[in-house]
């Protein structure tokens, strides 16, 4: 399905999707590709219920990188500093990373800290307390595979791509896992200082955990505006990031968006927690423009790049904020 024009700014929303008729293959499955089609064209970002992802596992990790989080800031910095282990922890303090520097925007550093995992990326030991807290995240990061994998499939009928077409850039693959505890803000933030500034995502897309709170993730339209993100319990948060975007030849987008600070009535009781997944595929994987792109005498806007030279350029840009 092609779009001609430009979607009209009011049209723009963040729709929600059940899922479930793709990933059972019932009735039904060739209406939720249309829908994440249209979504992916228009805002690049929706919501998906019907995804089959653990609640049980979600609440885990969630829990217990709460209890992560209450630790005390000395020991926390102690903890995941070193990068020598595949598959090891790295915590990130507040304002250790700006990610509107990404956009070549100079900010403080964003109001959070985060936990960072991949089976393939590099990090410190584990924290022996709370106990648990590896076993959580890997169970949790095979409950997004599971969830990817469907949704890659989708991504291949929509853009009219055998099934399985994007699965060998998949094997060994360079997702993170990411949980980000935004803290209450007893202090105003300093100038320019937002949860997180303004940003795209890197990578193939992302799948959040979101949390209702005042202070939340907030999508820009087309016109310059701010969406707030809808919060729908037990619904996961999807984009499309930069790096399937160029795939697409911008066709679908990847779409700026930011984590608002707290109103200043509510700065003492807005404490937030979220959980990206960022799906990454791996090092070799060249992403070029899909030929479905290219029909009706497109011209593919990039050069063929390989993910790993790409991510390397993305990564060092968000930890230069001087
Ligand atoms: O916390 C959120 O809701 C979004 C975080 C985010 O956009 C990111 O870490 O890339
Ligand atoms: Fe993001």
């Amino acid at each position: 399905m092609q779009r001609e024009t430009t979607p009209q700014v009011s049209e723009q929303t963040i729709p929600v999707i059940d899922v479930a008729p793709f990933i059972t293959g019932g009735e039904g499955a060739s209406d939720v590709v249309r829908q994440l089609e249209t979504a992916a064209r228009d805002t690049g970002f929706f919501l998906v219920t019907g995804h089959g992802v653990s609640s049980e596992i979600t609440k885990r990790l969630y829990d217990l990188a709460r209890s992560f989080f209450d630790f005390p800031q000395e020991w926390k910095v102690t903890q995941g500093r070193t990068t020598d282990l595949d598959g090891g922890v790295a915590f990130s303090p507040i304002a250790d990373e700006a990610l509107a520097a990404t956009l070549g925007i100079k900010t403080p550093g964003d109001y959070k800290e985060s936990l960072n995992y991949g089976p393939r990326l590099k990090g410190g030991a584990w924290p022996d307390q709370p106990a648990g807290l590896r076993q959580a995240f890997i169970d949790y990061f095979g409950e997004m595979e599971r969830l990817a994998f469907h949704l890659r499939q989708a991504f291949c009928a929509a853009i009219g791509l055998p099934a399985e077409y994007f699965e060998p850039s998949f094997v060994d693959h360079l997702s993170a896992l990411r949980v980000i505890n935004y803290p209450e803000q007893e202090e105003t933030p300093l100038p320019g200082q937002m949860r997180a500034g303004m940003h795209t995502d890197y990578g193939f897309m992302t799948i959040l955990r979101s949390e209702a709170s005042p202070g939340g993730l907030q999508v820009q339209r087309r016109d310059g505006e701010w969406l707030d993100a809808p919060n729908i319990e037990g619904a996961y948060v999807v984009n499309i990031g930069d790096a399937f975007m160029r795939w697409t030849n911008d066709e679908w987008v990847s779409t700026p968006h930011r984590v608002a600070n707290p109103p200043g009535d509510r700065k003492g009781s807005a404490r937030r927690q979220s959980i990206p997944f960022f799906l990454n595929p791996n090092a070799g994987t060249v992403i070029e423009c899909l030929a479905p792109f290219t029909r009706h005498g497109k011209a593919a806007k990039y050069d063929p790049i390989t993910y790993g030279e790409y991510i390397a350029l993305k990564t060092s840009q968000a930890f230069s904020k001087s």
